[in-house]
């Protein structure tokens, strides 16, 4: 379990979406279109770190990300100010935020990650063995879709994302009836990587060190950092609120680092 004392991620808190800056609230943007998508049959889960860190690689096709990327390229990003607020993890990166359920809607059941979420037309939960309470205490209960709070991250050389926990957040998804749902796994989806030119940027994360037994030497007592390299068009899932790691964003040394993140849902 986290402890609570640890910075945060203020960004994903629903109070702080005004005062992060690059806040479009609900304008309507034109995405461009999910093209070229690899069929959803020839996608697959990477257990990176069971029950806490998944990936889906190559989710999106290297050509749809060049193209994301030059579409986000146009957004008024704001730069995030150095010095965070007392209790918040400092980032330097330039972001925008949006509240768009339909973008949310499409990139959930529009792309593979509804099917491989929910394990439909593939046997991931069979060959493992989960039964359906297993598979809810793996997502913290009936997965409902993704946050519509959309948030576009740029890191250039230098930028950063300090150590820090990922809160949950409980959301109103927009509808007939609007479902109540709570954010239990972030999404990160990299559109950049060392093939494209950024280098640096990785994804830490900074398992709890295991309880401290006297017959043991120091050096088991302290988990290996787990290393997520960027790759172009992979999928990151990892477990946040209480169950969240500690992780960070590394320093980006060269060229530029982009992310789309939202947040799975699931009903409250
Ligand atoms: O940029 C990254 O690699 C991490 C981003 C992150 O931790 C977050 O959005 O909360
Ligand atoms: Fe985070």
């Amino acid at each position: 379990m986290a402890p609570k004392a640890k910075k945060k991620d203020a960004s994903t808190s629903t109070g702080d979406q005004s005062s992060t800056g690059g806040n479009s609230g609900s304008q309507v943007l034109d995405w461009p279109s999910f093209k070229p998508l690899v069929p959803t049959s020839a996608l697959e889960w990477r257990i990176i770190m069971p029950n806490q860190i998944l990936a889906i690689p190559s989710f999106w096709t290297s050509t749809l990300c060049k193209n994301y990327v030059s579409f986000l390229s146009s957004l008024p990003l704001t730069t995030t100010p150095g010095k965070p607020k007392r209790g918040e993890a400092t980032r330097v990166n330039d972001r925008f935020q949006v509240d768009d359920p339909a973008f949310a809607e499409r990139l959930w059941s529009g792309t593979g990650l509804k099917d491989l979420v929910l394990g439909n037309n593939t046997d991931i939960y069979d060959s493992l063995s989960m039964s359906q309470e297993e598979r809810r205490s793996l997502w913290g209960g009936e997965v409902a879709c993704l946050n519509p709070n959309i948030r576009i991250y740029r890191y250039r050389k230098g930028q950063f994302f300090d150590q820090h926990y990922d809160d949950s957040n409980n959301v109103v998804i927009p509808g007939n009836p609007p479902i109540n749902a709570k954010t239990t796994w972030t999404l990160l989806l990299y559109l950049t990587s060392p093939a494209t030119g950024c280098i640096g940027g990785e994804t830490v994360f900074y398992p709890d060190p295991l309880p401290r037994r006297k017959t043991m030497p120091k050096t088991t007592t302290q988990p290996k950092p787990v290393v997520v390299e960027l790759e172009v068009g992979m999928a990151l899932l990892h477990r946040h609120g209480a169950d969240c790691m500690l992780h960070e964003g590394r320093e980006v040394l060269e060229g530029e680092k982009w992310i789309i993140r939202s947040d799975l849902c699931v009903k409250r």
